[in-house]
């Protein structure tokens, strides 16, 4: 291993990298082209590996998989996913030097390691292509200078990179040449092929550079799409509860409410999300969302700047040499929290009550996406990047808690994720304490106890243009645009 590739650039380095960032349009991008005829062979059949292989296939491509031997030896469930769905699967030994494009999905934690042993069996010439840039940019991996590097990098986790493509589209991803691996000048040409197999380039494609992509995704995971996503579902629950909501309501309005609440946000963003409100739970909502956004924004910003200098790379490495000692006691708390535990009803909750009675939900989600956009955006990384590592994303998490709560986003994220998750939430929830004990069900559990939808009309107005005009909200418009092959959930 190396050292942490961005702290060894020079400032103007660093800005230019992390500045990286354009939309792509249409028709930039040249189908799979480039890659048809080639032989791709992805390590590890994962999350990702697995979803992706799929897509690819389905694109035309020729996939197979290159597992550790130990895998394919006692058929473990990687090696199960790909011959259950009629992949060539071998060692690296076999498949590696057969490969064109070689797709590296084994988690970060093992990178280091498992590119070492692959890095030899390169054919002269071939592509090594990542997910995320983890091993390049906080690890310092030095690749062999023949070797093309490349990065697709999808927004959104595997299973939802598959639903996706399955529905004709694709989830957005940011695409990037690592600047020291491109001897050939032809990884942005992969890199747009690989995306176009991913379906990506129908939700739209950035392209980015490693740095930017790292630094971008670790906020985003840690933060709103997870970290937040965890607190703000263990304080809910605990509050209903505490105020005498049944369990079963409860946790079904906690599970399933992210979903549909974010629903919202994926068609219209903010306004949409909040103009599911009635007029004085909209005003509610975002009293609460300022006050949420003023507790939380300190730890917002030392998320940011733990990962900007490599302070949190650093810690989160010491544990992988620590037996994943913090990782594994985390994980263990998060599966004994009263949340986790309860079984959520089978109630006909109507959509609207989810909202209705969700008002701190909504609360979380608005204070939750405008600061981690902000932050990100005041750390040098561009509205685009910020806008899919935030808002975007959300309703894709929120789609694995509906299905089996934290334990179902803890497992499809990544090991990176999922420990930057918990570190925020950790954080976070007793920072909220005192916030939460002012509150009763009326924000979250029954909803307003008026039936009066009388507001001051000055006050709604000043709400209302509060939440249109921010940077988020533009940015998003003008994205959304790029989606219109989206469809429904419910
Ligand atoms: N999870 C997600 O949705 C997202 C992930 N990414 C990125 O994609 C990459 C893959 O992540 P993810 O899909 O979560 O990974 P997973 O944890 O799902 O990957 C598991 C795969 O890696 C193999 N593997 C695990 N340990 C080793 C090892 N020591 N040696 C060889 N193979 C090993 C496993 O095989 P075995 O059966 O041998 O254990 C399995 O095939 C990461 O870079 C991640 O950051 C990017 C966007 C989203
Ligand atoms: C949000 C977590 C993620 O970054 C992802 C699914 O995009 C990951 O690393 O899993
Ligand atoms: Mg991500
Ligand atoms: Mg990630």
């Amino acid at each position: 291993m190396g050292q942490n590739y961005f702290n060894t650039l020079p400032l103007r380095l660093q800005l230019e990298q992390l500045g990286q960032c354009r939309f792509m349009h249409a028709d930039e991008f040249d189908g799979v082209g480039k890659l048809q005829g080639k032989k791709i062979v992805i390590v590890g059949c994962g999350a990702q590996g697995l979803h992706q292989g799929l897509n690819l296939r389905d694109s035309g491509l020729d996939v197979a998989y290159a597992l550790r031997e130990e895998a394919i030896k006692t058929k473990r469930q990687s090696w199960k996913n790909a011959t259950d769905n009629g992949f060539r699967v071998g060692t690296y030994e076999e498949m590696i030097p057969t490969a064109d494009l070689i797709v590296n999905l084994t988690p970060d934690k093992q990178h280091s390691k498992i590119v070492a042993a692959i890095m030899p069996l390169i054919k002269k010439g071939a592509c090594l292509a990542y997910s995320h840039g983890f091993n390049i940019v906080e690890e310092g991996m030095a690749i062999r200078p023949d070797i093309t590097v490349i990065m697709v990098a999808p927004k959104g986790p595997g299973t939802e990179v598959r639903e996706e493509y399955k529905r004709g589209f694709g989830v957005p991803s940011l695409i990037a040449v690592h600047r020291e691996n491109d001897p050939n000048g032809e990884g942005m040409d992969l890199a747009k092929a690989y995306a176009c197999g991913l379906g990506a380039d129908k939700a739209g494609v950035l392209e980015s550079s490693f740095v930017a992509e790292v630094k971008s995704d670790l906020m985003g995971e840690q933060t709103i799409l997870c970290g937040l996503l965890q607190a703000a579902s263990l304080l809910c629950y605990d509050k209903m509860v505490q105020e005498g909501v049944e369990e079963g309501y409860a946790s079904q309005l906690v599970q399933k409410g992210w979903e549909v609440i974010s629903e919202a946000l994926k068609h219209g963003g903010i306004t949409n999300m909040m103009d599911r409100l009635a007029n004085p739970a909209k005003i509610m909502a975002f009293d609460l969302a300022e006050q949420i956004r003023d507790i939380l924004t300190p730890l917002f910003e030392k998320h940011m700047d733990d990962i900007m200098s490599g302070k949190f790379s650093s810690t989160m490495m010491a544990d992988w040499k620590n037996g994943d000692r913090d990782l594994l006691a985390w994980r263990a708390e998060t599966q004994a929290t009263a949340f986790e535990k309860a079984s959520s009803a089978d109630e006909d909750i109507s959509e609207q009550e989810y909202f209705d009675n969700g008002i701190l939900m909504v609360a979380f989600i608005k204070a939750g996406v405008e600061l981690a956009f902000d932050t990100m955006v005041a750390a040098g990384i561009k509205m685009e990047s910020a806008y899919y590592e935030s808002l975007h994303e959300v309703p894709l998490i929120a789609n694995l808690i509906a299905r089996k709560k934290l334990y179902e986003m803890n497992v499809v994220i990544s090991d990176t994720a999922e420990y930057g998750c918990y570190l925020f939430a950790r954080a976070a929830v007793p920072m909220l304490h005192e916030f939460m004990v002012g509150l009763d069900t009326q924000a979250i559990g029954e909803g307003l106890d008026s039936d009066d939808n009388g507001v001051d009309n000055l006050e709604l107005i000043a709400v209302n243009e509060a939440i249109r005009s921010s940077d988020v909200e533009y940015i998003g418009a003008e994205l959304r645009m790029h989606m219109s092959a989206m469809k429904p959930i419910l």
